[in-house]
């Protein structure tokens, strides 16, 4: 880890614009530039201290030191992770509320969760047999939400899909900073909300049954620590937030796609799948492809780190993105090289595209399993169930936008498909192997 002292300020005195125009690249090339991984700027007009690396991530998720309470921007609240939920919790307060997301996320429904996946995948092939071309991320938003809605017990007709996961993809595709997308994503928020508010009181009225370790079952019968019934609207953000981010998965997973067509020799090696290559592709694709690009926190109670004075309620932001390019954790990091997580010896702090620290004890991400499981599922399902061929396109992506992908959006054609059922896929069991965040 780089720190320079005395503690280097960025060069803007408000870096929120550069922030913007910059996007994933501003946190790692301001570093750069001041030859430190910790440097201080201001962000929407407040002092903030940006740290990177695995030494800043462990600082960050030490529950002792940082809250998460006023962290988050107000325009994310009101978009991607909604007001009041488990993101902004903090304590025992957070710890209650965070047991209930790992209570949905059994070995079974792990499993569940990419079957069901796997299944809406293999039945959306059938008609890209008969497409002229396949726009893959704006189908795999609509696979995945159709298959997350019912593994988490919503009820929906047919004709819901089309506009539910538009409002699941508004709300995950606001954060960067576009007022036009921030708009888009509060509208969407407010129209789910009010869907999942009236499902919460079906649910506790007993005229909507679904079964009992379904998220929709689970949310809506959660008590608060003092025993009372969550309120409708937190309840409602909540059951949100278990299962609206596996649209995130959708860009990862078109990420992938594209590395399979620019790296032709990974196919092979998926299709082998030996020393569970496609569990490593899947890692690698997360640790090299952007999506999220930092987390905020605020200072707890005073410290020092690094000769740097930490003071209360000081805004703190981790670069997660930088994080896994840090070159003090990882060899030739600008590679896409998925062999490197063969003996990777599983440090919850160099490693963060998900968050860091403990599933249980921090705000390290409650889905981060089943994203690993389903890509590398449908990885596998790429590579080996279907043919395709990839026209010329536009497979270029803009640092500058947040969440960023290929802006042609992977676009394939001729699809065939090679196996008349993906039990391949379907019966290869990874629950108790997929990714390791304790802190030891
Ligand atoms: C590409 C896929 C995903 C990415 C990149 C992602 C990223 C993240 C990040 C960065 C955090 C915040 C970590 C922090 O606060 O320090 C987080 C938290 C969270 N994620 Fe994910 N996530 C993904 C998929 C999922 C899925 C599929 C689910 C559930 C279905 C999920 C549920 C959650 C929840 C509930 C939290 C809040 C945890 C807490 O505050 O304790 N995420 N995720």
């Amino acid at each position: 880890m780089k720190v320079k002292t005395p503690i280097p300020k960025a060069k803007e005195l408000d870096s929120t614009l550069s922030l913007i125009n910059e996007g994933f690249d501003f946190l790692p090339s301001r570093r750069k530039e001041l030859k430190s991984d910790i440097f201080e700027t201001r962000l929407l007009g407040q002092k903030a201290v940006c740290i990177a690396g695995e030494k800043a991530a462990a600082v960050f998720y030490d529950n002792k030191y940082f809250k998460r309470k006023g962290a988050a921007p107000k325009p994310l609240k009101k978009t991607l992770f909604g007001e009041g939920g488990v993101h902004v919790r903090d304590g025992e307060d957070h710890h209650h509320q965070k047991r209930m997301f790992l209570s949905m996320m059994t070995p079974e429904r792990l499993e569940e969760v990419k079957r069901m996946a796997i299944q809406e995948l293999d039945a959306k092939v059938d008609q890209w047999e008969t497409q002229d071309e396949v726009i893959l991320l704006d189908e795999l938003e609509e696979v995945l939400s159709r298959a997350v809605m019912h593994w988490a017990g919503l009820p929906f007709k047919e004709s819901d899909v089309k506009q539910r996961t538009q409002e699941l993809v508004a709300m995950v595709d606001s954060f960067g900073g576009s007022v036009n997308r921030l708009k888009e994503g509060a509208k969407a928020r407010k129209s789910h909300e009010e869907w999942l508010e009236g499902i919460i009181k079906e649910i506790r009225s007993g005229v909507y049954n679904p079964p009992p370790y379904t998220a929709a079952y689970i949310v809506a019968h959660q008590k608060t620590p003092e025993g009372k019934l969550l309120d409708l609207h937190t309840a409602a953000v909540d059951l949100n937030n278990a299962y609206r981010p596996m649209i995130a998965t959708a860009y990862l997973i078109v990420f992938g796609a594209m590395a399979l067509h620019q790296y032709p020799e990974t196919k092979a090696k998926m299709q082998a799948d030996e020393d569970n290559y496609s569990h490593m592709f899947a890692q690698e694709v997360r640790r090299y492809y952007p999506f999220a690009p930092a987390m905020a926190a605020k200072v707890k109670k005073d410290f020092v780190w690094h000769g740097y004075h930490f003071k209360k309620n000081m805004l703190v932001i981790l670069d997660l993105y930088g994080t896994n390019r840090h070159p003090d954790s990882w060899d030739r990091p600008e590679e896409f090289v998925p062999e490197r997580f063969q003996n990777w010896k599983g440090s919850p702090f160099s490693f963060i595209p998900q968050g860091g620290g403990d599933h249980h004890m921090g705000h390290r991400c409650a889905g981060e399993w089943m994203t690993v499981m389903v890509m590398q599922s449908f990885f596998k399902y790429l590579a080996t169930n279907i043919r395709y061929t990839v026209p010329d396109q536009d497979l270029t992506y803009d640092m500058a936008r947040m969440p960023t992908m290929p802006k042609s959006h992977f676009v394939i054609r001729d699809v065939q498909k090679l196996r008349a059922r993906p039990d391949n896929v379907l019966f290869h069991e990874q629950s108790q192997t997929v990714v390791q965040s304790r802190v030891h």
